[in-house]
Order: structure tokens, then sequence, then C-alpha cells
């Protein structure tokens, strides 16, 4: 992926930078039908109408039959409503006084009044049964989607274009709100042609073709049409991406203080609007290849319309039909044509859909393929010992190492605390130690089993981590406790951490206690302090009761008090675990057993705390930068 600046001519005060412009290079540079020929893309639809199919039918299988029902109610009822009307016909053109031919023709318009109410009926239930598929379709797919993302290994989001790819495939979600009625109307506008070309082509052979022909070129123009605006809509997938994600950013309330009073609105907003204008400007330049692929359509469909009508006239005229037939055929024709424009519009959105369909399959199948296969091997507690072995990780498209060969062994009731510049490679040998990221050299053991070869879910079961960017979650302050754990029946465990983390007061005083919603956005929902929230991430941890603890700056937003407090439960419960800080707050490291000091993600010094302020290393020298005021 490479990103570029476009710069604008300066005029007077020099104009904020525009946003970068993101393209790919790779598989994710390649338009998927920029080579796919116009009868290839017409070979698609069997294929995802026999998929919306089975996803219907894996929903609701009694709405299915009812559809398949309908259809063949709407097949019969048209056939009937054709051929009743060749019959009344006859009577209505004979010779005699208007209340006799009605007389005659009356059993025909009966059978047709007959007809076409079965044919509404089978329409309203039609609804009626997309409409108990659709919801569910929807709902299913998309947690499908959520818990796809959720499941992969967490290395696959650095990767290039996998949140671009996620994106892509939120349009096969916003699409399955759509496919199971574009589907269910291609279906029986295709059964009504069929009708009512079959009862055409037994009034005249030669009518048939020169329909076809007619509605043809519209369908051509369709489908082409869906082709450019699948190529816009993948040209502009990035920048609809960072722009969802900078709408996000910019309207949340939570960062709402920093963008007023740092005054980012104007270049939010502007940068808002650059992001628009650029997707609007790709949609803008397909409009023109959109009018001619539609002029061209229309004229070739209206010339072959003429030669239909033409045809007609032209057999009725001559007496090569009989009047009644040549009225019967002019309602077939426009039957037909009704029919078959319905055929050509539903067609083309099908394909669309099919398009969608197809990145959101394909963005499932990778991530099924990144969800984590590392072996069966399971591990419980409790855990004695952890070792790192000559373990390296490097991320995508970096190029050199984030951790480069650090070996290190843990011990149950040891507390190390790892410390180090920015960047250093803190937080990816956490990471690792985990089994978050599996390290692409040596390897990481717990109890001796190796995490590659493990159900990482065992080893997430057994611990608790509060990293540098905990969530903020919008739930009751019982379950933001409980996340990941839940007991829900005893608050007891609830309260004792919270009280470790001495947020007893503050939640006593929410108006609903640990029923409160924490969510300030929503009605009734309250907000905690920045400490608070900390307090509570560590509550969370805690509540756990992890055999690996591992704290990511846990006190960087906490008062005194707080962080002591924090302190003294990590020391209480230490011999039941093994603990790991990341800090930079070096005084916090006295209470560490061992000490180790990242240097681009290597080991430059280790020992305990009095060892290293004595050694006039790197952690001497940041103590004293940071006492240093
Ligand atoms: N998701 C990621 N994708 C690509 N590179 C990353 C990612 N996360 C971290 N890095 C890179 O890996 C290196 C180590 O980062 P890491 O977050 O482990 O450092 P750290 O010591 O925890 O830093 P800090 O003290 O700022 O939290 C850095 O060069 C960083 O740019």
């Amino acid at each position: 992926m490479t990103t570029s600046d476009v710069h604008s001519k300066p005029t007077g005060a020099p104009p904020p930078p525009p946003p970068a412009e993101i393209t790919y290079s790779g598989q994710y540079s390649v338009n998927p039908l920029a080579d796919v020929s116009f009868l290839k893309m017409c070979a698609m639809l069997p294929s995802v109408l026999a998929r919306i199919g089975r996803l219907s039918w894996q929903t609701d299988r009694q709405a299915v039959r009812l559809l398949i029902a309908c259809q063949i109610v709407t097949g019969v009822s048209a056939a009937v409503l054709l051929a009743a009307t060749a019959r009344a016909m006859g009577p209505v053109l004979a010779a005699g006084s208007a209340a006799a031919r009605l007389q005659g023709a009356l059993p025909a318009l009966l059978v047709i009044a007959l007809a076409a109410a079965m044919n509404r009926l089978a329409g309203a239930v039609a609804t009626y049964a997309e409409r108990r598929i659709t919801p569910l379709l929807t709902s299913e797919t998309d947690s499908t989607l959520v818990e796809a993302v959720c499941r992969v290994e967490a290395a696959a989001y650095a990767q290039d274009g996998f949140s671009d790819r996620q994106e892509a495939a939120e349009m096969g979600v916003v699409r399955t709100h759509v496919m199971v009625t574009d589907a269910q109307r291609f279906m029986s506008s295709l059964i009504r042609l069929i009708t009512a070309g079959s009862v055409l082509s037994l009034l005249s052979l030669m009518m048939l073709p020169l329909l076809l022909l007619a509605v043809l070129p519209a369908g051509f123009g369709a489908v082409l049409t869906a082709r450019v605006d699948y190529q816009i809509h993948y040209a502009n997938i990035s920048d609809r991406n960072v722009r969802g994600m900078m709408r996000w950013w910019a309207t949340a309330s939570q960062y709402g203080d920093e963008v007023r009073a740092n005054s980012m609105t104007d270049y939010l907003v502007y940068w808002y609007r650059a992001l628009s204008d650029r997707c609007d400007r790709r949609n803008l330049a397909a409009a023109p290849r959109t009018l001619r692929i539609s002029l061209l359509s229309a004229l070739a469909g209206g010339g072959f319309l003429l030669a239909t009508w033409g045809a007609l006239a032209w057999l009725a005229v001559t007496g090569r039909i009989e009047p009644a037939i040549a009225a019967t055929a002019v309602i077939a024709v426009q039957t037909a044509l009704a029919a078959l424009s319905q055929v050509v519009i539903n067609c083309a959105a099908v394909f669309h859909t099919s398009l969608y369909l197809n990145d959101m399959q394909s963005f499932l199948d990778e991530a099924a393929a990144r969800a984590p296969r590392r072996g069966p091997r399971e591990v419980s507690g409790p855990v004695e010992q952890i070792r790192l072995d000559e373990v390296v990780y490097q991320y995508p498209g970096k190029d050199k190492p984030a951790v480069d060969g650090i070996s290190l062994t843990l011990e149950r009731g040891q507390i190390l605390a790892i410390v180090g510049a920015n960047g250093s490679g803190k937080s990816t040998l956490t990471r690792l130690l985990t089994g978050i990221y599996l390290p692409d050299k040596g390897k990481v053991t717990w109890n001796g089993c190796d995490l590659a070869d493990t159900d990482p879910a065992t080893v997430w079961r057994l611990t608790g981590l509060v990293p540098q960017d905990f969530a903020r979650w919008p739930l009751r302050v019982r379950e933001n406790i409980t996340l990941g754990q839940p007991r829900t029946h005893d608050d007891a465990p609830v309260w004792e951490a919270i009280d470790a983390v001495g947020l007893r007061e503050a939640v006593e005083d929410l108006p609903n206690g640990l029923d409160s919603l924490q969510a300030r956005d929503i009605w009734g929902g309250v907000e905690f302090s920045g400490g608070q929230w900390q307090r509570e991430a560590c509550a969370r941890a805690l509540y756990r009761k992890p055999e690996l603890l591992i704290l990511d700056e846990p006190t960087s937003q906490m008062d005194p008090r707080g962080e002591h407090q924090v302190f003294e439960r990590i020391k209480a419960i230490a011999t039941d675990r093994i603990t790991i800080m990341v800090t930079h707050r070096l005084e916090n490291t006295k209470i560490a057993d061992h000490i180790i000091v990242l240097e681009d993600g290597r080991i430059s010094e280790q020992g305990h705390y009095e060892d290293l302020v004595h050694c006039g290393g790197t952690f001497a020298e940041l103590l004293a930068l940071s006492q240093d005021r």
C-alpha cells in the first residue's frame, strides 16, 4: 500500500494538506470484475440465485415454501389470465348488442377477475414471506461478519487491506436487506415472462424473438451499468473506509473536548468534505459512461420494439391473424414487455447484489482462513512457568522486528516490570507472552506447552490484561467488571474487585449502583472520570483472578491514592500468579522482582531495581531524567 499527498496551488495562506490518497499494490489493487466478460457476468446469476435460495432456506424454510407456492400461483394465474382474455375477445369483438357481447364474454371475464385476484393475493403473501426472511437473514449475516472479525488472529489487523476488505464486506450485509426481494421479484417476473411468451408464441411464433430483441439491449445496458457502479464502489472503498473512521472520531462525544479546544473542527470538516469530494468525483466521472450505455441500449431496444408493433400490425392488417387473436397478442405483448423490463431491472439488481455478496463471501473466507489454528493442546492452571526462547516478531510492512530475539523465564509468584523508550517493543512483547501474536521465530511456552500448538482460548481463560488503551464499554457497571467472565448471580466478587481499586464510593454514588449504564450518550447513562474508568479496567482484570496478570501503564490516569492502592493490591495477590507490569513510571518498578529494559526490541539491561539504579545504564538515565524537574 502507498499513500501520497496531493497539494493544491498556494493562494495567500497555505491551504491545509488534503487527506492522503491510498492506493494498493498486490491482490487488492485489481478489481475482480475488470476482466470478466458480459456473458460470464450473466452466467454468475444462477449461482447467486442458488446462494440466496440456500441462505433463505437456512433462515426460514416455511417462508421459502410459501414463496415457491406464490411463484407457482403467479405463473398459473398469469397463464389463465391470458388464456381467458383470448377467450373473452371472441364474444367481445363479435357482432351483436353490447349486452349480448358482454353476456357471452362473462364466464371468461369472471375467470380473468379470479386470476387477477389470485395474482394479487400471491403477491401479498410473497411480500409477507420475504419480510419473514429478510430481517433474520440480515441479522444473521451481520452477526456472522462481526463474529468472523472478532475471531481472526489479531495479526490480521496489521495486514494491508484487511480493514478495507471488511468495509467492502459490510456492503454485502447492506445488500442482504434487498436481496431476497430482488430475487423474488426476478423469479416472479421471469415466470410472468415465460407465461406471456408461451401464450404469444402460440398466437404467432414470429412475435417472440422480436420481443426478446426489444428488451435484451436494456438487459445488456443494466448489467453494464451495474458493472460501472461496482467499479466506482471498488475505487471508493479505501476513501469510504477512512471517511467512516474519521466520521466516528470527529463526532464521538468522548473526543468532543479535544476537537473543540484544539480548534480541530474546521480541518476535520474540510478533511471529511475532501474525502467526500474525491468519492463524488469518481462517481461523476462515471456518469457519461452510464449515459452512453443507457442511450445506446434504449436506441437499440426502441428499434426492435417498433419492429414488434409493426409486425403485429402487419399480421392483423393482412388478415394473417384474426382480430380477436391480434387483440390478445397486444395484451400478451404488453404483459411480456412489462415482465421483461421487470426481469431486466431485477436481474441487474441481483447481479449487483452478487458483486457485494462475493466481496462479503471472500472476506468471510479470508477471515476463516485467518482464524487461529494452533493445535489441540490445552493449558490449565496453575501456571508455574512461562518461557520465551529467542522470540522474534516483525509487523507486516516493517523493515525490522518489534521484538528481536528475546529469551525470558517467568515463575509463579514473580512480578516482572518491562520498561523502555516508546516503540521499544513492550506492548508487542506482552502480546507475544499472551499468545495474541505468535512469534515469527522462537517459541513461547506456558507450563511447557508451546502456544503455537495450543488452543488460544485455554490460554486467554487464564489471562487478565489491562491494556494501555482500554475500552470504555457502554454496558452496566456490573458487566463492565465481569465482561469476559460473567458471574451474574453473585455480586460479592464484583464488589471485591471494586474495593481492590478503591472504586466503591464512586459506584455507590451512581443512580443505580452496579446496574448503572455507563454510556453517557444514551438517555439515563452515566459517565466516569478518566481515572475511574482506569480503576474499573483494573478491577475487570483482578476480577478474573488470572494466572497471568498484565498491566500496561495501569495507573497512568489515577490519583496517587488510587495508584498506591492498586500497587498494594498487586503485591498482595502476586504469590498466586505471574504478574507483568509495563510502565514508564520507573519508581513503580520497585515492587518488581525483576526488571527488563527494552531497546529496539532487545533486552539491553535486566535486574532488580537497586542493581539497575546503580549500574549507570539506560534505566539509571531514564530514572534521572524523570526526577530532573
Ligand atoms: N499494529 C501494528 N502494526 C505495525 N507496527 C506496529 C503495530 N504496533 C506496534 N508497531 C510497531 O512496533 C514497534 C514496537 O511497538 P510497541 O507498541 O510494542 O512499543 P512500546 O514499547 O509498547 O511503545 P510505547 O511505550 O509507546 O507504548 C514500534 O515501532 C511500532 O511502530
